[in-house]
């Protein structure tokens, strides 16, 4: 499908609350539906309405979600520029938000299994260490 081309100047007439479109890395993004979703609030984005908003976008190291969620609200691209989409591996964002969170639970699995083997071996211990007192006892009154 051929991608609709923008000017910058095109862009900058999209630069209101109700109507807000801005620029990351050659992509055309209407954002007007995302003010209200956006994790790091709505007037970064106004802010940058209208403008290439690829360097306020670096800067702040937004996630490889935040990053392909750029496609969901892209309306065309930037003149001169031309948005390749070929990686099909790239996850959507409510799916790496839950590989974040499954990547989370391993990491609580391993102390899990940490407090398995103490309470594996703690109990253990004190059991030969009765048994231990227990010959000693016994060996000692043998010798009395
Ligand atoms: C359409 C473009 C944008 C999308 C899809 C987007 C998406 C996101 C997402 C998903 C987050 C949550 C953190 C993460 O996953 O990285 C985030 C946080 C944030 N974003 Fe954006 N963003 C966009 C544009 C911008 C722009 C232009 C700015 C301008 C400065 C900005 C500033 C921030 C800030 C300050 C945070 C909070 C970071 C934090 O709390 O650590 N974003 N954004």
């Amino acid at each position: 499908m051929a991608e609709r081309v923008f000017t910058l100047s095109q862009v900058a007439q999209h630069k209101s609350k109700k109507d807000c479109w801005l620029v990351v890395n050659g992509r055309v993004l209407n954002v007007t539906k995302f003010l209200d979703e956006h994790p790091g609030g709505e007037e970064v984005l106004i802010e940058s309405a209208g403008k290439d908003a690829t360097k306020d976008f670096e800067v702040v190291g937004h996630s490889k979600a935040a990053q392909n969620l750029l496609r969901k609200y892209q309306v065309g691209v930037l003149q001169g520029y031309r948005v390749q989409d070929g990686d099909s591996k790239e996850v959507p964002y409510n799916e790496s938000k839950k590989k974040e969170m499954t990547a989370f639970v391993i990491k609580d699995d391993g102390n899990a299994k940490y407090a398995g083997f103490l309470e594996f071996f703690v109990p253990l211990l004190v059991a030969g260490s009765y048994f231990c007192y227990r010959y000693l006892n016994r060996a000692t009154q043998i010798m009395n």
